[in-house]
């Protein structure tokens, strides 16, 4: 689904946020992205999105290397994965329905497949009773909850998240990451960014650290490991 070979990144002040990362993701995993600020995880995140190109390396998100793509083929493979970010970045004149309803306007979807797929969405995150709201109406975790439903409704493949709990109650997250876990049980493939140990430590999912631009340490890895002193 994923893959990063030797690849590295760096900015145009000559920061090295990347260094020669290879990394491979298996489609329908759920991997937990951590350490500390600066490390690169953002930066990791951003090139698979074709936000940022690397300077080396080559990258293969569904079958395509990524330096090959054209311009124009951006946004194409950009619909291929939900995005959740931080901030939840919901349009505050907007209700609840026409934020999830407007992604899938985005791509083109007719007003008949918006009026049947929003409200089962929605109901996947369990704020059906909530449609007609506005974000300013919702709290933190619901309002991320918008988030995630306007990531899913054109049914992506993979699910970047970039911290999607930082900015919510910590009893909340639990809820987030659950939601997330759920939509992996489905097939989706899940990528998240987290400063938070206790999720971590809940989930047992693959947990991949970056240090310093290298990933450092790598739950798959060790069980492979693990397997072959077996
Ligand atoms: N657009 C940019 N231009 C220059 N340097 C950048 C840019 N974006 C990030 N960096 C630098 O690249 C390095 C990695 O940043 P990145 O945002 O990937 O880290 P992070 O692990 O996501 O950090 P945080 O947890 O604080 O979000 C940092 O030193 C950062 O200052």
């Amino acid at each position: 689904m994923i893959e990063f070979q030797n690849v590295s990144k760096i900015y145009s002040n000559g920061t090295r946020a990347l260094k020669d990362v290879s990394l491979k993701v298996d489609k329908g995993e759920f991997v937990f992205i951590v350490g500390s600020s600066g490390a690169g995880k953002s930066t990791f995140l951003k090139l698979i999105m074709c936000e940022e190109r690397p300077n080396s390396g080559e990258i293969i998100v569904n079958g395509r290397e990524l330096s090959t793509l054209k311009k124009r083929e951006v946004p194409f493979i950009r619909r291929t994965m939900g995005i959740v970010f931080q901030d939840f970045r919901l349009i505050d004149t907007m209700t609840v329905f026409e934020n999830v309803a407007f992604a899938m306007h985005i791509v083109g979807a007719s007003n008949k497949e918006i009026r049947k797929r929003v409200p089962y969405i929605l109901g996947l995150v369990n704020l059906q009773n909530k449609a007609k709201c506005h974000p300013a109406e919702l709290s933190g975790g619901e309002q991320q909850r918008v988030g995630l439903a306007r990531a899913l409704v054109n049914n992506p493949k993979l699910i970047i998240a970039d911290e999607p709990t930082g900015n919510i109650d910590p009893a909340l997250s639990f809820e987030i990451v659950d939601l997330l876990n759920e939509i992996n049980r489905r097939g989706t493939t899940i990528l998240m960014v987290t400063h938070e140990h206790t999720l971590v430590k809940h989930f047992h999912k693959r947990v991949v650290e970056i240090h310093d631009g290298t990933i450092v340490a790598d739950t798959a890895s060790q069980k492979e490991e693990e397997r072959h002193e077996d």
